[in-house]
């Protein structure tokens, strides 16, 4: 490390998150800082070389030759091995006298095809000449009957002479050889027609014995050809409670179609799709034909539910995943919350409300993070979280939404904030423009995560109640609606959570715009592919994930797309999981603990702590934020009465005061258009805080010149803040 002399290390600098953080400042002082020494930072979790020893090299010769079985590699392969070994001992009995008789069968064939001339016969028949050949065909038989006769002759009279001449171990011999004989004859070979046995009993069991029988469900799904052929990666081995095997599909073919097709596989193979799962391996050891399949021994989500771990928690870190349910295979599925956004949608009674509270359990379990609750669906399945939540509404109400619109504000001013406050930290401390766990912990910096949660959000998405925004009229659904998009595109890097729930995942309801920015997504069973599409994102059904599929009577299974890791794998798109099953009273516990850990913490506020202050509103902030709509005065816009001349001016632009309409208007054309007297007018207008400027504007002739007049930006500013001065006091609280 090299210091300059005019710079020291200021070591008293104050604790930043209970550390003492050193800090640069300026001095005149020069202090001595010992001997200056050079050094270069070395990274030892990164792989070092390694002497290339005999024994090394033959280890990796054994570990990556495709000579080596699989099972001399890897220990489960071989323990794998060793059972189908031994099954293959117990059954061979069976199979031998299979064999056998199968051998036995097909000698007969033979032999009844040989003594009735057969051949000899259907030419004749295809040549229209029987009835000339009929004689010698005739002859023909006789004479191999009789052949037939004296080899039974002979064969009887070698076996007495051999029995009383040597006894009976010889026939013993003889009889082995020959039922070896007959059992080669009778072996089951691909394509012999007629020897395929009719498959007996569950498919499920016999492709875990007999590859052959998975190569046959992958033709008969049309997955591989007539003459293609899968490779083994991984034989048939035990995981949790069914099959895992990892194939490898001919050239050309890929492992999407199989994940696309699965039903066709699942119906080849006989189980119900939901006991099938089929991955495309990616990464290192994975390629577009590799595939890895789990079949269920039976129905996995027909087995009781599973309580959330999180009840057994004292805390949870909001930065971890937080445990959202199990997947088919019973993996746990944790879903990553901070620095993203959900949306979870399906129709009614399919455990919407139940995912939604066990994302919002893990960070109520968390005393840092402050939680924002609007419950649309106006029941009790929200009420506990009021005992922990900043701010909480229940209701469906008009008021409701307007109450939202407001928070929505207040949190679109609270993110600009946290920006801007970013920017002024130095590297050390926020090292990107994005909250760090020890930020949303300082609360000095008071940037604490932020979690939003609304169920049936469709309920203000489809509100009309019209407000005011920037001097215009909007359906309150509509501002909503930009209002979250927003949060959700620039709100997660400041610490945001946004969890949306609706029951109505249709395009008309949820902006396309806002579904694009959010980035985890979870369908339980919905009505068709396109609504499941709206959930999930485009052409998720072509490409095997249709939560429209789901069974009925499979309550909180859904398909879940994260954004980030889950114990499925970073690289698998979606995968079917099951939620965890938090009943109300568990969800009360939750809630409780909550609540306890933030009065330990010193951080319950708002609503929670039963100060429920109104909304802090930066409406001129927002309005740039937001840009296309300006300030929102969040009440009905028929409320608003606008002085004059302010209202002779809004009305006498009409649309052009919009943003993207004119950038400013004259004085001399409003004098004239509106008749008034110039002196009181500019005083008037001067009072709603728009000060006239002088523009630069092309003149008749060509030339710029100078003209007086007011920034519509500023007229648009001084309708809302009249509009936010008659906002109904009672209007924006947070529990109405
Ligand atoms: N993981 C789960 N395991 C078992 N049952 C569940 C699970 N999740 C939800 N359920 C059951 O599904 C029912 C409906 O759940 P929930 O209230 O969350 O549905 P919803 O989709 O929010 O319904 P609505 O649209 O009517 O609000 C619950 O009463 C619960 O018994």
């Amino acid at each position: 490390m090299t210091t300059d002399e005019n710079i020291s290390m200021n070591t008293a600098a104050e604790p930043v998150n209970g550390a003492k953080l050193p800090a640069r400042t300026d001095s005149r002082a020069v202090e001595h800082v010992g001997p200056v020494l050079d050094g270069e930072l070395i990274d030892d979790t990164l792989p070092q070389p390694r002497r290339r020893t005999v024994r090394r090299r033959f280890v990796r010769w054994w570990l990556h030759s495709p000579r080596v079985p699989l099972w001399l590699k890897s220990r489960p392969q071989a323990v794998q091995a060793a059972k189908d070994a031994a099954v293959a001992v117990l059954r061979s009995p069976w199979r031998y006298c299979g064999a056998v008789v199968r051998g036995v069968v097909v000698g007969v064939r033979w032999w009844r095809l040989w003594v009735r001339v057969a051949d000899y016969r259907m030419a004749a028949e295809e040549s229209e000449k029987l009835a000339d050949k009929f004689t010698e065909i005739r002859e023909l038989t006789l004479f191999r009957w009789k052949v037939t006769g004296a080899v039974f002759a002979v064969v009887a009279l070698v076996v007495a002479v051999v029995d009383l001449v040597y006894g009976s171990d010889p026939l013993w011999i003889a009889g082995a050889a020959t039922s070896v004989a007959l059992a080669i004859l009778g072996r089951r070979r691909d394509g012999s027609p007629g020897r395929k046995p009719a498959l007996a009993g569950p498919r499920t069991l016999t492709w875990t014995m007999d590859p052959q029988v998975l190569v046959d469900a992958f033709r008969d799904a049309k997955l591989i050809g007539k003459d293609e052929t899968l490779r083994l990666v991984e034989r048939a081995t035990r995981v949790g409670d069914g099959w895992a095997v990892m194939v490898d599909l001919p050239a050309t073919r890929k492992a999407a179609d199989v994940v696309k097709h699965r039903d066709a596989l699942a119906s080849a193979l006989a189980v119900d799709e939901v006991q099938l799962i089929a991955e495309r391996v990616r990464g290192n050891g994975g390629h577009a034909g590799r595939v890895s399949m789990w079949v269920a021994d039976a129905d996995p989500y027909s087995k009781p539910p599973v309580r959330t771990p999180l009840l057994g928690v004292s805390r949870w870190d909001a930065w971890r995943p937080v445990p959202f349910g199990r997947d088919a295979r019973d993996r746990r599925i944790d879903l990553p919350l901070v620095w993203t956004s959900l949306l979870v949608g399906a129709i009614p009674r399919q455990g919407k409300t139940f995912a939604a509270r066990l994302a919002a359990a893990g960070l109520i379990l968390d005393a840092w993070v402050r939680l924002y609750v609007a419950d649309f669906k106006a029941g009790k399945d929200w009420d506990a979280a009021g005992h922990v939540a900043h701010r909480f509404m229940s209701g469906d109400e008009p008021e409701h939404v307007l109450a939202l619109v407001d928070w929505l504000v207040e949190l679109v001013g609270e993110v600009q904030g946290r920006f801007r406050r970013m920017r002024d930290l130095d590297d050390v401390i926020c090292p990107e423009s994005k909250v760090t766990p020890d930020m949303s912990r300082d609360s000095a910096l008071d940037m604490p995560i932020t979690a939003v949660f609304i169920d049936e959000v469709q309920v203000p998405l489809e509100d009309r109640t019209p407000v005011v925004v920037q001097g215009k009229k909007v359906p309150a659904g509509e501002y909503v609606g930009e209002l979250l998009t927003w949060l959700a595109k620039k709100g997660p890097a400041a610490g945001i959570v946004l969890v949306l729930a609706t029951q109505r995942p249709d395009s008309k309801t949820i902006p396309s715009g806002l579904r694009a920015v959010l980035g985890s997504r979870f369908a339980l069973r919905v009505m068709d592919w396109r609504d499941s599409n709206i959930v999930l994102g485009e052409q998720m059904n072509t490409r095997g994930f249709d939560s429209s599929r789901l069974l009925p009577s499979h309550k909180g299974v859904g398909i879940l797309r994260p954004d980030g890791d889950t114990a499925a794998g970073a690289d698998v798109l979606a995968t079917t999981v099951r939620t965890y099953y938090m009943p109300n009273e568990d969800w009360q516990t939750i809630c409780q603990q909550g609540r306890a850990l933030r009065e330990a913490a010193g951080t319950l506020t708002g609503h929670a702590a039963g100060q429920d202050t109104r909304p802090v509103l930066d409406r001129v902030a927002v309005a740039h934020a937001i840009g296309s709509r300006g300030t929102p005065p969040t009440v009905p816009a028929e409320r608003i009465e606008l002085p004059e001349p302010l209202a002779a001016v809004v009305d006498y632009l009409g649309d052009e005061l919009d943003e993207g309409g004119r950038e400013f208007v004259p004085t001399a054309e409003l004098v004239e258009a509106l008749a008034v007297e110039p002196t009181a007018f500019g005083r008037q207008m001067n009072d709603h805080g728009c000060r006239p400027e002088r523009f630069r504007v092309p003149g008749e002739d060509g030339r710029t010149k100078q003209v007086r007049g007011y920034a519509t930006a500023d007229i648009r500013a001084a309708v809302d803040a009249v509009a936010a001065c008659s906002v109904d006091p009672g209007g924006g609280e947070d529990d109405p």
